[in-house]
């Protein structure tokens, strides 16, 4: 390697560096203060702090990891261009790019080049970094013809790189079949099946940083929503996007999400309650819209009386017939309860308008106004369209036999009608303890009555794990924008889980969506994945078995023994994180015999400002049911058949334990005393 190549390239980054540092100063000395109103000031100070934020820089993350060489015929610069290709853009003070975004169309190559389509790039150099300092580079010369060198030992070292603290950025190493994903377009919606390591997550999260990136302005005012599993799983993620200089876009859970909206309805309500797993799954049940659906325009009532409105000195009357079309076709508009609630008055007044014109007078619009407004005329139409009030909706429908069975007449059995009835209802929506099946059923009658506003992306992590009625309520979040839907049917472990991408699109509203499947395995080493996937033929026999990209085969050890804190002691002693994953029911047996460790305990709730520690601590004790998602270096699985009878049934437990063996990236202890679950096989 030329000595002198490489202080070229430090010398570009120490230059990069001085110009990131100089565009920060300018930010930095921008005033809002001459903006002409309040609101404009406000909205120019949070543009200029979001832009400080973004151009902060952090000497250990590279501030470029690669180049392209564009060849003369590209039309980018007489002599050829170069690009280096960073987190962010970096520009000269005359405009000229010092490092351009990974994001911009001028990047695409470095990601998707290949020597028989070399996009009109030469050559394309990788970065390596040790500590923030710029040490090695590595070429591959695009322009020959010959086979493409697939193998690259600086994107091999970055994919080894052990994982220590929260999940980061792969902007470095995203895959073609990746690339695609991440930079389909803004309008489309898409589903990635993927088995577990592949970067389903990590994709997703650089598919939100890329759009906010191409539709700036579109999307800042629509909103961009990453949804995951858990809180644990959010904490995990959190950092990638604002390390990509995004800090727009919200993490929530499904949970969360419903929560909201129970406490747009009342302050202090919040999902208490829960329920056994075959009713959770029955309010799950897509069914339930047209339940919900029919509960709620059942309110709508039958004339019988004429509309009798005095205008001056006389009497109009709209006859019952009249008005019974007037409501038919209210409801045939295709709007919400409440939107056309709203209409009514001006209709029925729109009605008494004609008649005064066939009268011989001539009203004016504002004459409609009036009588739309007027008392007679709002009390006729609030007596046949009532408000509805979501909470009261579903509380009687779970409350009352006589109101379900009228509104689920013919689409759901006496049995299941029955399951679905409280036992020992609360008198009122106040008092009672709504669980997460119900407040998604309040979610979907706020909605008939009154539309959700929709935001412009959305990505759902662990999709396959939603009812039909979540499927739902996230996709009428995104009914005008688009979906990035990621998930594993291996990895399905709610009772009410999706059995086909095409059965969870249809729910979300997003039939045409594309599936795409991915099966190359960024974490799990060869060994260890090869043992996890002879679960594969038990819990999803259609899908393709997932293979390796890992150099090192992993180490995979059965061990029977007792002794837990051994085995952790003995990965503590290695490089990178410590999981030890356990059945639920061993948790609090797990905690005493680690105690004298330092760990920390997923899914307890961490204090805000003790967060750092999280990931200061290198051993997490996790729960069965909060593993998904996750990834340590060394994983200690405590009782693996355990884990599979904590579920109530025996494919539900595979797929559980299929969660839990896939989550090491280095080496997997298997910790037993009973005999394996016989499905792993001899
Ligand atoms: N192109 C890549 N380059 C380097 N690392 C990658 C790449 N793609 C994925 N990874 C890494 O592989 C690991 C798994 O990625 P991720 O968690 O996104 O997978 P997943 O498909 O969501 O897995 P699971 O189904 O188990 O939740 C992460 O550490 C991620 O950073």
């Amino acid at each position: 390697m030329p000595t002198s190549e490489l202080e070229r390239e430090q010398a570009h980054l120490a230059k990069s560096r001085a110009q990131l540092a100089r565009m920060r100063e300018r930010t930095a000395s921008m005033d809002a203060a001459g903006a002409a109103d309040w609101v404009s000031r406000e909205y120019l100070q949070s543009t200029f702090e979001l832009r400080m934020r973004q151009l902060q820089d952090d000497p250990t993350v590279p501030l470029f990891f690669g180049r392209l060489d564009y060849d003369e015929e590209s039309g980018l610069g007489s002599s050829g261009a170069s690009f280096h290709i960073g987190r962010r853009h970096v520009s000269e003070p005359g405009g000229e790019p010092m490092v351009v975004d990974w994001r911009a169309p001028v990047s695409v190559p470095f990601y998707r080049a290949t020597k028989l389509e070399p996009m009109g790039v030469t050559l394309r150099r990788r970065y390596g970094y040790q500590h923030g300092t710029l040490t090695a580079y590595e070429d591959e010369d695009l322009a020959s013809p010959g086979q493409d060198d697939d193998y690259s030992a600086i994107l091999e070292q970055e994919i080894e790189r052990p994982r220590v603290g929260p999940m980061r950025d792969i902007v470095a190493t995203i895959q073609p079949e990746q690339d695609v994903i991440v930079r389909a377009d803004v309008s489309r919606s898409i589903a990635v099946q993927g088995a577990p390591g592949t970067g389903k997550t990590a994709v997703g999260l650089h598919r939100a940083a890329y759009l906010l990136y191409a539709h700036r302005d579109q999307l800042r005012r629509q909103g961009v929503l990453v949804v995951g599993p858990n809180e644990s799983f959010l904490r995990y993620i959190r950092d990638v996007l604002p390390a990509l200089g995004e800090i727009e876009a919200g993490q929530t859970t499904i949970e969360a999400m419903v929560a909201k909206s129970l406490r747009t309805l009342n302050a202090k309500w919040t999902i208490r309650g829960a329920d056994e797993p075959h009713v959770a799954t029955l309010k799950g049940d897509a069914r339930l819209a047209e339940v919900i659906a029919r509960a709620v325009w059942a309110h709508v009532g039958t004339p019988t009386e004429a509309l009798v409105v005095p205008v001056g000195a006389r009497r109009f009357r709209v006859p019952a017939y009249e008005v019974e079309e007037i409501l038919s076709d209210l409801r045939t508009r295709g709007v919400r309860y409440g939107a056309a609630r709203a209409m009514l008055p001006q209709s029925l007044a729109h009605r008494i308008l004609v008649k005064m014109e066939l009268s011989g007078d001539s009203p004016d619009d504002r004459v409609q106004a009036s009588v739309a407004r007027s008392k007679p005329v709002k009390a006729y139409a609030a007596q046949l369209w009532p408000a509805v009030d979501p909470a009261k909706l579903v509380h009687r429908l779970l409350a009352d036999p006589a109101a379900l069975q009228v509104a689920a007449d013919g689409l759901l059995t006496d049995d299941e009608q029955a399951a679905l009835l409280w036992a020992k209802p609360k008198a009122s929506p106040g008092t009672t303890p709504w669980s997460l099946a119900d407040a998604v059923l309040l979610d979907e009658a706020a909605d008939v009555i009154e539309r959700t506003p929709s935001l412009g992306h959305i990505v759902v992590d662990e999709a396959q794990d939603l009812s039909p009625m979540m499927l739902r309520a996230i996709g009428r979040r995104s009914s005008t924008g688009s979906l990035t839907v990621l998930g594993d049917l291996a990895q399905a472990t709610t009772p009410w889980a999706t059995r086909s991408w095409g059965e969870a699109l249809g729910h979300l509203g997003k039939p045409q969506a594309h599936v795409e499947e991915l099966t190359r395995g960024f974490r799990v080493p060869g060994e260890v994945i090869e043992y996890a996937a002879r679960l594969l033929p038990h819990i999803a026999a259609t899908l393709a078995p997932p293979t390796s990209v890992r150099r090192s085969r992993g180490e995979l050890s059965l061990v029977e023994s007792a002794d837990l804190a051994h085995e952790v002691e003995a990965a503590l002693l290695r490089e990178g994180s410590v999981g030890l994953i356990v059945p639920d029911a061993r948790l609090a047996e797990a905690e005493r015999a680690i105690a004298s460790l330092p760990h920390v305990v997923l899914g307890r709730d961490v204090p805000d400002d003790d967060l750092e520690t999280e990931f200061d601590t290198r051993l997490d004790l996790v729960p069965a049911s909060l593993a998904k998602g996750l990834e340590f270096d060394h994983v200690v699985l405590l009782d693996p058949e355990g884990v599979v009878e904590g579920e109530p049934d025996r494919v539900t437990g595979l797929r559980r334990l299929y969660v839990c063996l896939t989550r090491a990236v280095t080496s997997l202890v298997v910790l037993h005393t009973g005999p394996l679950p016989a499905e792993l096989g001899a």
